[in-house]
């Protein structure tokens, strides 16, 4: 198992495409702290090479990768850990499945109920959004700031999704964020590098760009 980072960018990837790998080397290059391999096609023989490919690039730079959606495909590769949503099943039964050691995050969009419940059945990390629009999931239940100001106490990191750009980041940090978690400002820039660098930049204190 790799360490889980407590903080930082949290870089999801975007689907198939041909330069997967070249692509998340430069994001853990420009600095993110924790990978999720997210794939929502049906292609499973590709899905489980990618991820194994992942987990092999993810393990030698220290970042553990965590699996959308699949237990399964987390416990075929040996992942770090699984994030679940309210379509993914449940926590316990993902929990004894992948072990006490996995890091299993939980879609609590925007309610602090779910987050709450989520921490009490053993959640590693709680996340909300979607924050601002997403050129990903456009019609994602929305969030505000005043989420990651009530979950300060809960006791995990708090990890922020949707629309999230370096323009609109810091109020998210200010608000506590954790883990700033970006799909398309990282994987659809025209340099992964440079955009994985700067929202890294937000938390200097763990700033050490691989
Ligand atoms: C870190 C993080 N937060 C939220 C999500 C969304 O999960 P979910 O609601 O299950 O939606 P899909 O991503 O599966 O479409 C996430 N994947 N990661
Ligand atoms: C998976 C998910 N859940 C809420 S918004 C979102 C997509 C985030 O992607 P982007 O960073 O492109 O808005
Ligand atoms: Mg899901």
């Amino acid at each position: 198992m790799t360490p889980f980072a407590t903080r930082g960018l949290y870089a999801i990837t975007d689907g198939p495409r041909d330069d997967l790998l070249d692509v998340v080397t430069q994001a853990l290059a420009g600095g993110a702290r924790l990978l999720q391999y997210r794939d929502k096609t049906t292609d499973h023989a590709r899905r489980r090479a990618e991820a194994s490919a992942l987990q092999r690039l993810c393990r030698s730079c220290g970042t553990a990768l965590i699996v959308n959606d699949d237990v399964a495909l987390a416990q075929a590769i040996h992942a770090d850990g699984v994030h679940l949503g309210r379509e993914d099943g449940e926590l316990a039964a993902a929990r004894a499945a992948l072990g006490s050691q996995a890091i299993i995050g939980v879609s609590c969009y925007d309610s602090i109920d779910r987050a709450r419940a989520a921490v009490a059945a053993g959640a590693d990390y709680i996340a909300f959004g979607a924050f601002f629009p997403s050129p990903t999931k456009p019609h994602a239940p929305r969030a505000t700031p005043e989420l990651l100001r009530q979950s300060a106490t809960f006791g995990v990191p708090r990890v922020a999704i949707g629309g999230i750009t370096p323009d609109n980041a810091p109020s998210l940090v200010s608000a506590g964020a954790d883990f700033l978690a970006v799909i398309s400002a990282v994987f659809r820039a025209p340099d992964v590098r440079a955009a994985a660098q700067r929202f890294a930049h937000f938390y200097p204190s763990d700033r050490d760009p691989r």
